[in-house]
């Protein structure tokens, strides 16, 4: 039996690793279920999962669901719960599913403390992706991905050698604006941007697909994972998204992970370590697709994908700024106070602003990241 804990468990990635979990009771044990307000589902999840631990990070959601929980269950509130959660003696592997950058600080202590880690949280990556793989490196840990697209690039080079890989092709559905003039894009609305054509998302990755931010993020989030730079990462827009990535190998072979756009598949794969295990719901029609298309990505169109690519070069505490003002630009689109256009200004802002740090440490990392959510905000206020 495999004792796992998810932070994040309320979300779009939470309730289908719950779906998950559902399908091999005989294999996955629920510790610990991390929320951030919605105390009123994880309630349910509560009752049917039965974790011995929960956590909420908004104090006035754990009051309400104090008194509703059964004496076995413990419950922590505030920001550390998540780090309580994945750091419990009884947990085997965390699922970090939680959104933004809040995922580095549980990711690395979960990782000290010799857990496992399946990990969708793509911010933790982006903000503090060499401390995370140093520390799986000397922990001797294991972090498996479950972004689609990691995943499928994870799955393409099995059976591959070190020293095979000639670049990664990461996929992109090119989101609702693919075919959208920039004037048009820069105008779009919420109803708009998360109208994604492919997948069923939680707000935030929805409207960063819509920009390419995702696809910037997910550029990143590939060269740490695979060590690779970002000459070696290309970006094909597929707008189908049933090839979730492919990796082309020294000898031109071209390695692919195709089916249906479905996170499961990865999510499964994910907390059974690679090993196969069956999976309900719909499989891949060839015939009633009928075309796989693929596309260069427009940078001029999308300037998100561009900064990206920057970010990664620059390094240091260029990404930190890069994913920071992308968090406060797409709360704040969500909310209608800025523009669609708007938010890669001010990502492009923030790392105009960032001075060069080769290697920041964790506090580096943590107190930066403030500072250009608070720099942000207020460009956006003044402005
Ligand atoms: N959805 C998808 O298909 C994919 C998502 N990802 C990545 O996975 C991550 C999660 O995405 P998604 O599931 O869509 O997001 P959602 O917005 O649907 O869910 C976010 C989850 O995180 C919780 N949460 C937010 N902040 C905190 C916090 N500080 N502490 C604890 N819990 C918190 C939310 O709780 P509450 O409900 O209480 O607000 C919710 O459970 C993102 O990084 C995303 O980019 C990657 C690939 C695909
Ligand atoms: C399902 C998943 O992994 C998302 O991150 C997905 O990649 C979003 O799709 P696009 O960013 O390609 O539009
Ligand atoms: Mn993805």
């Amino acid at each position: 039996m495999k004792r796992i804990a998810i932070l994040g468990s309320t979300g779009s990635i939470g309730t289908q690793a719950l779906d998950v979990v559902r399908e091999h009771r005989d294999e996955l044990e629920v510790i610990a279920l991390t929320a951030h307000g919605n105390w009123e589902l994880l309630n349910r999840q509560i009752e049917e999962f039965r974790p011995a631990f929960v956590g909420l990070v908004e104090e006035a959601a754990a009051r309400e669901l104090a008194p509703l929980l059964p004496p076995s269950v413990c419950l922590a509130s505030g920001a550390d719960c998540n780090r309580e959660a994945a750091t419990l003696p009884e947990v085997d592997m965390v699922l970090v599913s939680v959104v933004g950058m809040c995922g580095l600080l549980p990711t690395l202590a979960a990782i000290r403390a010799g857990k496992k880690i399946a990990l969708a949280n793509k911010e933790t990556l982006v903000a503090g992706g060499d401390l995370v793989m140093r520390a799986v490196r000397e922990t001797n840990g294991v972090l498996l991905p479950v972004d689609s697209e990691h995943s499928a690039i994870h799955q393409s080079l099995m059976g591959t050698r070190p020293g095979d890989l000639l670049r990664i092709l990461l996929t992109a559905s090119g989101g609702p604006f693919r075919t959208w003039s920039r004037e048009r894009i820069e105008k779009a609305t919420v109803k708009d941007a998360l109208n994604h054509p492919t997948w069923n998302m939680g707000a935030k990755v929805t409207v960063d697909s819509a920009s390419l931010m995702n696809k910037g993020l997910e550029v990143i989030e590939a060269a740490h994972l695979f060590q690779v730079s970002g000459r070696e990462i290309k970006v094909v827009v597929h707008p189908q998204s049933i090839v979730h990535s492919m990796v082309e190998l020294k000898d031109g072979a071209v390695i692919a992970q195709l089916g249906v756009p479905d996170m499961r598949l990865p999510i499964q794969l994910a907390l059974m370590e690679d090993e196969r295990r069956n999976l309900s719901g719909p499989r891949l029609d060839f015939a009633s697709i009928g075309q796989l298309t693929f596309e260069d990505a427009d940078m001029n169109r999308f300037p998100a994908l561009r900064l990206a690519y920057e970010a990664l070069e620059s390094g240091g505490l260029m990404p930190v700024a890069f994913n920071a003002a992308g968090e406060v630009a797409v709360a704040a689109f969500l909310k209608e106070r800025i523009p669609f256009g708007r938010m890669a200004e001010l990502v492009e802002r923030a790392m105009a602003d960032t001075v060069h740090a080769p290697a920041p440490d964790l506090d580096t990392i943590l107190g930066f990241d403030l500072e250009v959510r608070r720099k942000v905000a207020l460009w956006m206020d003044v402005e």
